[in-house]
């Protein structure tokens, strides 16, 4: 993304080490994962994923991207198994995407990038809550989902209709009786690495489990996507595009692979 982007006060990707050194420590996300080089582990468990679709609370234009919300105060909604022990909460999910279909994907595979990708945040119950687990080298789980270009998707169009109520940054409305399962394709299959969060403050406290399968969406959806706007309402307006970081050097790290 162009460092002129407004992705935040902060300015692009390549200013995020002034204020937070850790950009450059040795477990940053996203990464480019190349499948020949990631280990098949056959120790890695099934992905456990439980959603109740009554946690489903708010949606939010945070500035950066936009997030869907979720009550976090019980063992609803979970992540258990893959690569991670314990239970780990869902809090919320969002996107990054591109100003065109070239583009927009945090993590690539061999090098290509998709035109946008998902993310699921999750915190490991043995903190007492997000924050804490933030700081943690095995606070959080995210899991990441591909959208590729082709038939619409049935399954965002429930997310993307209520965009039109986010539309500037700060902006929220309610968003409730969603299961982000139905966002997730049908395999499970996962590349799993520990990383980091991908915008500041760039923790790393995250363990990746990037789904191999992706999920469709559309060109008129992607569309809805940048109608979105980074700037508040009242500031000369700048769409909502470009909001991923680069893949981040891997520094020796290993991605296993929970399929052969
Ligand atoms: C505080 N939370 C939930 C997050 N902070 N940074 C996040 C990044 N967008 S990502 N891509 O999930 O690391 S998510
Ligand atoms: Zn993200």
């Amino acid at each position: 993304a162009p460092d002129s982007e407004p992705w935040s006060c902060s300015g692009g990707p390549e200013t995020w080490a002034e204020s937070f050194p850790v950009a450059n420590g040795p477990r940053q996300s996203p990464i480019d994962i190349v499948p020949t080089q990631a280990q098949h582990d056959p120790s890695l468990k099934h992905l456990k994923l439980k959603y109740d679709p009554a946690t489903a609370k708010g949606i939010l234009n945070n500035g950066h991207s936009f997030q869907v919300d979720f009550t976090d105060d019980d063992n609803s909604s979970t992540l258990a198994g893959g690569p991670v022990t314990g239970i780990y909460r869902l809090r919320q999910f969002h996107f990054h995407w591109g100003s065109s279909d070239d583009k927009g994907s945090e993590h690539t595979v061999a090098g290509t990038k998709f035109p946008c990708e998902l993310h699921l945040v999750h915190w490991n119950t043995k903190y007492p809550n997000f924050g804490e687990a933030a700081s943690k080298p095995d606070g959080l789980a995210v899991v990441g989902v591909f959208l590729k270009i082709g038939s619409a998707n049935p399954r965002l169009q429930k997310v993307l209709d209520a965009l039109d109520d986010i539309r500037s940054k700060g902006r929220q409305t309610t968003f409730s009786n969603f299961d982000p399962k139905t966002l997730l394709p049908a395999a499970l299959d996962f590349w799993t690495y520990e990383g980091s969060l991908t915008t500041p403050p760039l923790l790393e406290s995250v363990t990746w489990i990037v789904l191999k399968d992706q999920v469709s969406v559309s060109p008129a959806q992607m569309a809805k996507f940048r109608s979105l706007l980074f700037t508040s309402e009242g500031e000369a307006p700048s769409c909502m595009v470009d909001n991923f970081r680069p893949p981040q050097p891997l520094k020796g790290r290993k991605v296993r692979a929970s399929f052969k």
